[in-house]
């Protein structure tokens, strides 16, 4: 079923969501970490975020500024970065995305301000 309401600010949000999701090439922030595979994750990771828990934000339309879009990219990463030690290569994917995705929404913001 279509969704309700297609405004210029929802595609935008799909459009940087797909972007930054391309720099996540192993997948590993595309869904919510498991539970089975990491038992005891919510006992540090008090505010779990992904990729698709993003995109259902967006079609709700949860997020009412790039800044709370940025908010919950930047839970990906710090979550990643709290629960994985240095050593991982879990930790090195949330320095490598954060690099990549700071780029993407640098130019995004500088759009957005051209735009109007
Ligand atoms: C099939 C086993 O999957 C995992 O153990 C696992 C899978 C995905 C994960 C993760 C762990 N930990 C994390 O912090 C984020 C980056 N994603």
């Amino acid at each position: 079923v279509l969704e309700m309401q297609l405004t210029p600010f929802t595609i935008m949000l799909r459009a940087v969501l797909n972007q930054l999701q391309e720099k996540d090439q192993t997948r590993i922030f595309a869904q919510p970490v498991s539970i089975k595979e990491v038992p005891d994750y919510l006992e540090h990771i008090k505010h779990p975020m992904d990729f698709s828990t993003m995109r259902k934000r967006i079609d709700a339309h949860q997020y009412k500024s790039l800044e709370e879009f940025e908010d919950d990219f930047n839970l990906i990463i710090h979550n990643c970065m709290t629960y994985n030690s240095k050593e991982t290569s879990f930790y090195r994917s949330a320095v490598r995305l954060r690099d990549h995705g700071g780029a993407i929404l640098r130019k995004t913001r500088r759009d957005m301000e051209r735009i109007g």
